[in-house]
This record gives C-alpha cells, structure tokens and sequence, in this order.
C-alpha cells in the first residue's frame, strides 16, 4: 500500500524486544535494530530509515537510507490530511531490481526541495514522478490540486495523501477512487 506499516511493525517488534530483553538501547538504536530486521524479512529496498524514523517519532524526515544518516528532521504542525486507499495492493518487494534511475534527476530536486523545508513542493514533484513511472493513476492528484491541496503519493503507492484546509470536501470526491480516512500531520 505504501503506508508504512512494515516500518511500524519492525519498530514495535524492535521495541518490544529490547524491553523483553531489558537492553539499554537508544530510540534510534530501537528503530536502526528495526530497519536490519526489516531488510533481512525482504519488505523494503533501502531499509526504509526514513519511514522508520516518520513512524517512530513522527515529524519530517530526509535521510540517506543505505547510510542509515540523518540528512534533516523538522517538526510539523497537526495539519489534516486525507488518505486514498485504492484497494489496490502492491508490495515494495515486488519492485526489487527495478531500475529507477531514469526519474533519478527528478526525484534529486524533490530531495533538494525538502532539505530547504519545502516539503509540500518535495512531494508534490515526488508523487507526480513516481505515480506516473509506476503507472498509477493521477486523477486524485488533478482533484486534489484543483482544491489546492498539497498532494503526494505515500511511500512507492498506490496509497496516497493530501494536506488540506477542506478535508470533507476533498474526501467527499475521492471516494469515487477507493476508501478514504481523514487523520493529521503528527
Ligand atoms: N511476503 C509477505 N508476506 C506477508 N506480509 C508481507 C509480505 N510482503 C510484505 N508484507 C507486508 O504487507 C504490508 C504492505 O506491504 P508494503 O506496501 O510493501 O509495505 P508498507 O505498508 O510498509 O508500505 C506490510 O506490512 C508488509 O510488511
Ligand atoms: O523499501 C524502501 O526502501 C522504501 C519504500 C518506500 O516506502 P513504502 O514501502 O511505504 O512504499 C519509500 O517511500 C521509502 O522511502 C523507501
């Protein structure tokens, strides 16, 4: 789905077990010890130590994944967000060995836009580039920007979300498209 549910279970398994344990360990050494076990369980690409930290502390989060690095961390507001669940499924595995390289520059520009703080334009390029490499439809995202809305795709997809003033409204239309769930920035 791309809703990070992998990174909250490696996280809570991770953490349940160092309690069990009685270890000494660092939040972030909790959510590192999940990253590995998810890589060694074969649900993500990179470890996915972004959505790991996202999950676990909340927050905005750019970070090098395979260096496992902290490249910038910010709070955010409580913002309301609305999530499309298309009940379509598709794993992150299933994109092992895919080769993204041919939408790298404009992923390296969302990337560049969310180290300045601009993470509405970082997901905006993010999810546009994405959605339309890996075939999923766009139509929520002319919606969700006709009401301007900051629009992105969740993880790889086909989940995806939107920020907005109005998110009655814009569930209301997106309902067309799948399940929809109203919840908030934390
Ligand atoms: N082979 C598998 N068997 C059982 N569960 C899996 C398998 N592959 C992935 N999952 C789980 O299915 C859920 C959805 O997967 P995916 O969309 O890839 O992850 P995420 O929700 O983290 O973006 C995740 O919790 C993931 O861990
Ligand atoms: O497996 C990975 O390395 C990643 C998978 C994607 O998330 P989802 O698995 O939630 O789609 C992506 O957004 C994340 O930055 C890294």
């Amino acid at each position: 789905m791309g809703l990070k549910s992998s990174s909250a279970a490696a996280n809570a398994l991770s953490k349940a077990l160092a309690n069990a344990l009685g270890l000494d360990m660092s939040e972030m050494e909790v959510v590192k010890a999940g990253v590995e076990a998810a890589k060694r369980a074969g649900v993500t690409l990179t470890g996915a130590f972004d959505d790991a930290c996202a999950s676990y502390f909340g927050s905005l989060w750019v970070t090098d994944n395979l260096g496992m690095r902290v490249l910038h961390s910010s709070k955010v507001e409580p913002l309301p967000v609305v999530l499309l669940l298309s009940g379509k499924t598709l794993l992150t595995e299933s994109l092992s060995g895919r080769d993204f390289s041919p939408i790298r520059p404009y992923v390296e520009e969302a990337i560049r836009l969310a180290l300045e703080g601009e993470w509405r334009k970082a997901a905006l390029i993010n999810g546009l580039v994405y959605s339309t490499y890996l075939g999923h439809p766009i139509e929520p995202f002319r919606i969700a920007l006709e009401r301007e809305a900051v629009v992105g795709l969740s993880g790889k997809g086909p989940a995806v979300f939107a920020v907005t003033d109005e998110p009655e409204e814009l569930a209301e239309e997106w309902e067309q498209f799948g399940e929809v769930l109203i919840t908030e920035l934390r």
